[in-house]
């Protein structure tokens, strides 16, 4: 299965704290991750796999939003900062809307993302 992960600056350290806690399972299942470019880099150094996508501000939500239609993507992962601006706001809230569009999971914190990682990782 294909889980998207996108975190806001501010919040690219919840994102590597929240992935170390299932950091077994992620590497040893049958998962594969993908990440927009700056998220995905501090998840590499982290030393979890994924494969790395545009930066959010130049077309990697946008990126993971064209996954999200197509069907190819299990969650959506996005720990977004709500006390920070985004210039690319809009590919945000796209993203967003396709997830509700598709009916793909989507997780905005890490509390949310727990219960639903937990879910689907015990289905594989
Ligand atoms: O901007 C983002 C999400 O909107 C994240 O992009 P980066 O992972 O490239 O910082």
């Amino acid at each position: 299965m294909k889980i998207a992960l996108i975190a806001h600056d501010g919040k690219k350290a919840d994102m590597v704290h929240f992935l170390s806690g299932f950091r077994k399972r992620l590497i040893s299942t049958d998962v594969e991750l993908y990440a927009t470019g700056t998220t995905g880099s501090h998840i590499e150094k982290s030393g979890i796999p994924v494969k790395k996508l545009l930066s959010g501000p130049l077309g990697g939500d946008a990126q993971i939003a064209a996954m999200v239609a197509q069907k190819e993507l299990s969650m959506v992962i996005f720990f977004r900062d709500p006390l920070d601006k985004h210039p690319h706001e809009p590919d945000v809230q796209m993203l967003m809307r396709l997830c509700d569009v598709h009916n793909i999971p989507l997780a905005t914190n890490p509390a949310s993302a727990e219960l639903m990682i937990k879910q689907l990782i015990a289905k594989i």
